[in-house]
Parts: C-alpha cells; sequence; structure tokens
C-alpha cells in the first residue's frame, strides 16, 4: 500500500464554503515517483462500514450519555484544606482488573505504511491490537494526512492566500529546523528533509537559522539590544527584514452594547458545578463569596455582570475573586469552560476602579496598570473583548496587541490610551523594545493558559518579560495564573513569578477533563481516519464540530477533503494568514462553516457558543493538550461530545494518562484501551511522554502526583510540535 494520492483526491473542492483550493500541479507527485490510493474514502474503503458503525454506536456516540460501570464507591477523596460540595469522583482505573492477556502484535489488519508521512512517524507495520471492546480497523487501505514524499511541501492552498505559498521550495515550519536540531522532544521524530528534494523555508521566515531563541511553537525569536524581541508575523516592520511585511489589520471590535454584551445561555449543568469540590492551599485564605453581591464591586461592574448574563458565580470565581481582592498572588486550576477569565477580570476591574483610575490620553509611553498574556492570537482577542465587555461604562481602557498584524496599528491602539494592555508574548516584547509601553505601574500580572506560557515554549519570554526594566518584582505586584492543568513542573517554576505565600485553588481534579464532555475513545489506524471522521461527521449533521489534527500541513489536507466530501468545512491554524484565521473562526462561530479543522492553536480558551462535538483526528502529544482541546466543548454547564482516534501506532503513550482522565470523568474506558495501558505501565515509571501525568495538588505541599498508576509527573511539557503562537 502506498502513499496516499493529494493530487487526486483534492481536486475538485466542494466550493460552498470557505473553502481551501489546492492548485493540482503545486501538490504532483514528488521525484521519487509514489503511487497514492485514489480510491475516494466514500467508496471501497467503507467496505467494511457496518461493523465499524455498530462499533460506533456501542461506543456511544449517537447514543445517550454513558456514565460507564464506575464504581461509584470509588471515590476520589482529596486531602483538602477547605472544601465545599464534594462530589465523588469515580476514580475507577483498571476498575475491570488488567486482563493479562497481552495484545497480539502481529502483522495483521493490512496495517502497513510505506510512507514517511509528515505527521506520523511510524513506518513499521502497525500491531494488531486486540479487538476486545474497541474499534478495530479491518482493511486499513487508505492512508490519511499529509504524506511525505518527494515533492513534500508542495502541498498548498491556494484559494485567498490559504496555505503557505510558493509550492516545492518551502520549509513547513511543523516539520523542518523546528524539529530538527532537538531543541524540543517531540514524539515525532526530527525530520531531517532530506532525500526529497525540499528546499525549506518558513513562509513566516521563522526558525530558519537566525540563531537565538526559537521556540518550538514560536514566532519570536530573541537577538539583542533594544528590539530584540521580535514577532517573526512582523516581519520588517521591527526592523528585520526576513518574511513578508505584515499589514493586516483587524476588524474594530463591536461598539453596540448588544454585541458588545452578547452571551450564549449557561446549560443544564451550570448548577451541578456547585458539586465540585474545591481545595484552596496556602495561609489566610480569605473565605470565598457565594454571591456577586458579596463581592461588593461598584455599581457598574455590577450592571455589566448582569449585562453579561451571569447570575451565578462559577467555583472558580466563588474562590478567586475575594483571594484577588485581598491583594493575594494565585494559581488557579479549574476546568475548562467554568469562568475563569471573568474570575480574574472582575476583580482586577474592581481595583481598579477603588483605585480612582482617571481616564486614559494620548501619550507616546503608556503604562498600563495590567498586562494579560495568553499564548494565541484568538484567545487574547477574546480575554481583550471580555475586558471591554466589564469595563464597559468605565474610563478603563483595554487595549489587544497580537502577531500577524500591522504593528503600527498595535502602536496606535496603545498610545490612544492603555490600562489593560491584552497581548500576545511576541507582540508585546516587540511593544515594550519599541519603548510603547513602560512597565513601572503594572500591578497585575496575568497568565492564561498559565502552564503554556511557563513552558519551555514560552517560559523564556515570560522570564524576560518579568525581567524588563521597569518590571515591578514580584513583591510589588500581584500575579495571577490561570488555567485548567498545571503540571508539576510547571507549578514550580510559577514559583519565580509568585510571591511565596501564592495561593493555590484547585476545582475539581487538577488537570482533569470537563465532566460535561462525553468522552469517547476509538480505536483508528491512521488509514482507516478519513473515513471514519467523514462517518461521523456524516451522523452529526449541522451541529458544530472542531477537528484537530497535529499538524498545519494535515489541516489544510482534511479541510479540503471535508470540503471535496461536500461537508462545509474551514481551517485554522498557524501557517493561515492572521485575517485568514479570523475569517475562519467567524465562519465557524456563524456556523457557516459547521466544521472546524484546527491545530493545536486553537485547543485552549476558545469560547465558542454551540460548539458540540470536538473530534480528536490525531490525538495531540500529551494529555494536557487532549484536556484542554475537549474543552471547546461542553462550557458553562452545557454539554458536548468529544470523539478520539486513537491510534496505537503512534499514541499508545497516552493510553495511562488517557485512562485516568477518562476514569476521574467518570466515562467508559474501553477495555482495549487499558490494555495498551497496563502493558505500556512500568512500576515507577517516571514519565517521560510530556505531560502525561498531572499534578493532583499544589506541589508545595510536597506531595508526588496522585496519578493511579503511579508514575510521577513528567517533564515539563511541550505540547504542540507544530504551531506559529505568537
Ligand atoms: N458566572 C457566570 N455566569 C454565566 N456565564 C458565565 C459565568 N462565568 C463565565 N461565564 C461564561 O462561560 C463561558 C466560559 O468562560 P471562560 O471562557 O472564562 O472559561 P475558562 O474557564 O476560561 O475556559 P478555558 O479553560 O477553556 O479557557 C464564557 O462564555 C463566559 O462568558
Amino acid at each position: 500500500m502506498g502513499d496516499e494520492d493529494w493530487e487526486a483526491e483534492i481536486i475538485k473542492p466542494h466550493m460552498s464554503s470557505y473553502v481551501p483550493v489546492f492548485e493540482k500541479d503545486r501538490y504532483s507527485s514528488g521525484a521519487n515517483g509514489d503511487t497514492f490510493n485514489r480510491t475516494p474514502a466514500s467508496s471501497s474503503e467503507m467496505d467494511d462500514g457496518p461493523s465499524r458503525r455498530d462499533h460506533f454506536m456501542r461506543s456511544g456516540f449517537a447514543s445517550g450519555r454513558s456514565m460507564g460501570n464506575r464504581d461509584a464507591g470509588e471515590s476520589n477523596k482529596r486531602e483538602n484544606t477547605s472544601t465545599m460540595g464534594g462530589f465523588g469522583v469515580g476514580k475507577s482505573f483498571g476498575n475491570r482488573g488488567f486482563s493479562n492477556n497481552k495484545f497480539e502484535e502481529g502483522d495483521s489488519s493490512g496495517f502497513w505504511r510505506e510512507s514517511n508521512n509528515d505527521c506520523e512517524d511510524n513506518q513499521t507495520r502497525s500491531r494488531g491490537f486486540s479487538k476486545r471492546g474497541g474499534y478495530q480497523d479491518g482493511n486499513d487501505s487508505e492512508a490519511s494526512g499529509s504524506s511525505r514524499r518527494g515533492g513534500r511541501g508542495s502541498f498548498r492552498g491556494c484559494h485567498g492566500g490559504f496555505g503557505l505559498g510558493s509550492p516545492n521550495s518551502e520549509y513547513e515550519q511543523d516539520e523542518g529546523t523546528q524539529r530538527t536540531g532537538g531543541l524540543f522532544g517531540s514524539r515525532r521524530p526530527a525530520l531531517s528533509g532530506t532525500g526529497n528534494g525540499d528546499t525549506y523555508q518558513s513562509r513566516s521566515g521563522s526558525g530558519s537559522g537566525r540563531g537565538g531563541y526559537k521556540g518550538l511553537n514560536e514566532e519570536v525569536v530573541t537577538g539583542s539590544g533594544k528590539n530584540s524581541w521580535k514577532s517573526d508575523a512582523e516581519g520588517g516592520e521591527s526592523g528585520d527584514t526576513q518574511g513578508p511585511k505584515v499589514t493586516y489589520i483587524p476588524p474594530p471590535p463591536p461598539e453596540d452594547e448588544d454585541s458588545i454584551f452578547a452571551h450564549y445561555q449557561t446549560g443544564i449543568n451550570f448548577d451541578k458545578y456547585d458539586t465540585i469540590l474545591v481545595e484552596v492551599s496556602g495561609h489566610d485564605a480569605p473565605p470565598a463569596i457565594l454571591t456577586f453581591e458579596e463581592a461588593n464591586l461598584c455599581q457598574t461592574l455590577n450592571n455589566n455582570i448582569a449585562k453579561a448574563g451571569y447570575t451565578k458565580l462559577t467555583p472558580v470565581q466563588k474562590y478567586s475573586i475575594p483571594i484577588i481582592l485581598a491583594g493575594r498572588d494565585l494559581m488557579a486550576c479549574a476546568q475548562t469552560g467554568s469562568g475563569k477569565t471573568a474570575a480574574f477580570l472582575l476583580p482586577i476591574l474592581a481595583h481598579m476602579m477603588r483605585d480612582g483610575i482617571t481616564a486614559s490620553r494620548f501619550k507616546e509611553l503608556q503604562e498600563p496598570g495590567c498586562i494579560i498574556v495568553a499564548p494565541t492570537r484568538e484567545l487574547i482577542n477574546q480575554i481583550y473583548l471580555e475586558a471591554r465587555k466589564f469595563s464597559f461604562g468605565t474610563c478603563v481602557r483595554a487595549v489587544v496587541i497580537y502577531g500577524g498584524t500591522q504593528l503600527g496599528h498595535s502602536i496606535r491602539q496603545i498610545v490612544q490610551g492603555c490600562n489593560i494592555l491584552c497581548a500576545t508574548p511576541g507582540r508585546l516584547m516587540d511593544i515594550i523594545g519599541k519603548e510603547k509601553i513602560g512597565l513601572r505601574q503594572v500591578k497585575y500580572l496575568v497568565l492564561d493558559e498559565a502552564d503554556r506560557m511557563l513552558d519551555m515554549g514560552f517560559g523564556p519570554e515570560m522570564k524576560k518579560l518579568i525581567s524588563c526594566p521597569g518590571m515591578p518584582s514580584k513583591e510589588q505586584r500581584q500575579t495571577l495564573m490561570f488555567s485548567a492543568t498545571f503540571p508539576e513542573e510547571i507549578q514550580r517554576l510559577a514559583g519565580e513569578f509568585l510571591k511565596s505565600n501564592y495561593l493555590f485553588v484547585a476545582v475539581g481534579q487538577v488537570g482533569g477533563a470537563c465532566r460535561d464532555v462525553q468522552q469517547t475513545i476509538l480505536q483508528v489506524g491512521q488509514y482507516s481516519k478519513r473515513e471514519k471522521l467523514v462517518e461521523i461527521l456524516r451522523n452529526i449533521g449541522d451541529e458544530r464540530t472542531m477537528v484537530f489534527v497535529e499538524t498545519k500541513k494535515k489541516a489544510d489536507f482534511i479541510a479540503t477533503f471535508l470540503c471535496q466530501e461536500k461537508i462545509s468545512t474551514t481551517s485554522i491554524h498557524g501557517d493561515r494568514e492572521q485575517r485568514e484565521r479570523e475569517q475562519a473562526l467567524g465562519d465557524f462561530r456563524c456556523g457557516k462553516c459547521p466544521v472546524l479543522v484546527a491545530t493545536s492553536v486553537a485547543a485552549r480558551g476558545l469560547d465558542i457558543e454551540n460548539v458540540q462535538h470536538v473530534i480528536n483526528f490525531d490525538l495531540p502529544s500529551t494529555i494536557d493538550e487532549y484536556v484542554h482541546r475537549i474543552g471547546r466543548t461542553g462550557r458553562c454547564g452545557n454539554t458536548g461530545r468529544a470523539i478520539s482516534f486513537f491510534d496505537p501506532e503512534s499514541d499508545s503513550h497516552l493510553a495511562q494518562p488517557l485512562v485516568k482522565v477518562l476514569s476521574d470523568a467518570q466515562q467508559d474506558v474501553p477495555a482495549w484501551l487499558e490494555e495498551i495501558a497496563f502493558s505500556a505501565y512500568v512500576p515507577g515509571f517516571s514519565g517521560n511522554a510530556r505531560g502525561n501525568v498531572f499534578a493532583s495538588v499544589d506541589t508545595r505541599k510536597g506531595k508526588s502526583t496522585l496519578n493511579t498508576a503511579g508514575f510521577s509527573s513528567s517533564q515539563a511539557p511541550n505540547p504542540v510540535d507544530d504551531e506559529s503562537w505568537d
């Protein structure tokens, strides 16, 4: 079985939506003359469809929520310093007991892959895992994803700038130098890019041997001197002549009140938040508040809260708001979609109002009182819109700056006045370098998705930020960190940023998945993924669905493939122009394209109404990333579904943490997954798959992690291989 034929498969995409179109001659077969599978995914490869569908139904998709056979008695008892509510978390790892039957290894099932695929590093035969209890591919004759072959890098979108520019000469950021050089570990191997005649060159020019720090996922490099922080996306604007000049000016935010306060409804499970166990650790924590009134906010803020449709606090808000109001540093961990943004914005705004903030005015150097950083452009923009909503009618001016937009535009926004600066790290450092922002007045530093902001990708930048001239020391500022996941190592790193008496709030299991998401894991080999995806999407109909893949190229490919299958699809990833990214998100939000194919750039924080399904076409490298991805659905008390394709060839390292996450969220754990987890289990194993386990408690307690499997926390995660994040 050869590699697949993109050329043959992407000739006539369905054009009903924002469709990536790929020029035929741009991705013609490479020099190695591979012949590829030209069979449409929907034809003969569906031959084993009935059995798959049967299993599919058994697996819970399109059926009611199955809470599995957990033993409710095995509740997860926490050692709390303070608790409220108290659901029993069904921990049932291995509740069936691990079978001694080892899965069979063999050359069965026709899992045969010859290609050196850029998304998959395996060139070996797949193993014939036991089929017990799980979906098992049969005659897998389909290659999936972006194939590497001669002419790699030639797969390009060309419609409306979709895609990557010139063919056959481009270095894909997800493949080349970012992985070579071993800067950061990846579960994918470093790719030499040799042997197929490619000339690597990133569109953004990043990572191409300029030296200095180059985060795996970054568009940021360090240099020296005043403008040492550059977002590659800015091109020449920062004095960097590499890369195209970025001219994109994002549309202005809405001005009318209705749009500013537009929100979606809380779901049927919103009240169940109250039953989630909360743990606060650290000394002298102020008591939680139970109502917004207890927070004693000013009238304007209360009005805005009401207009936003907030009537009741979520747990993370109940605990975090009084802590921040009391001036304490905070690390807060709460499940996805449970209101962390308001948990920091409201008390910061309350402080600003209380301190008698005056209207900002035009100045060449602005000195914001608050800086909020987040890892992706879309997320920081979302936080900005929230800040704007809650500060409506006050004289607090929030500004957002992020990469992929014209630097001059960012500067113009800032000089008009800036009390709260929402920024991605690369652009922030650019602006600081240009002396448009002074840090002396910073009272609040917020790291949203803090574990991501402190990992190997962004950590060095964050360290630079706190050591920038003028930045108040941690004793002088209030530092706030929020995320749904907080690996132990990251908690330790965070200590550098936080006062020693910071408080730690854990709502539910740290790093646990949202229980409102019904999780299904299907065993699907690489070559069957596309047909399975189409099958699922056809069942789903028009319900909004995010499909996560591991690389940018694959995102383009799958989006195009789905369009070809007449499923209106768009895509978002780090190689798309910012304009395109925002357009894609807009089309998805409004339902024009009900399917969004995304890389991990969309995994965190995005709050999109009515996302009912998340499909992990490729599982991510780390369990934390999995938790964030599936958290795009099931938000704010609404329910959602997540289906993940587990390929034993590439995903076995995730089996243990997946079993734990599923068990903790009281989801069914497929027997075959337990078997794989068990077979991979090594007593005393100190996990080396990044982020494969998570901390259960505040690490200051000196406890080890409470993994059911007994392995301790992993090295600092490097969650994605593939993205441009600034
Ligand atoms: N108290 C509340 N009442 C009603 N809606 C709320 C409340 N708090 C937050 N929300 C809404 O819930 C949604 C999710 O909130 P938010 O995006 O802050 O979640 P999050 O915890 O930051 O999620 P993630 O971990 O994915 O970043 C938003 O639409 C927000 O407006």
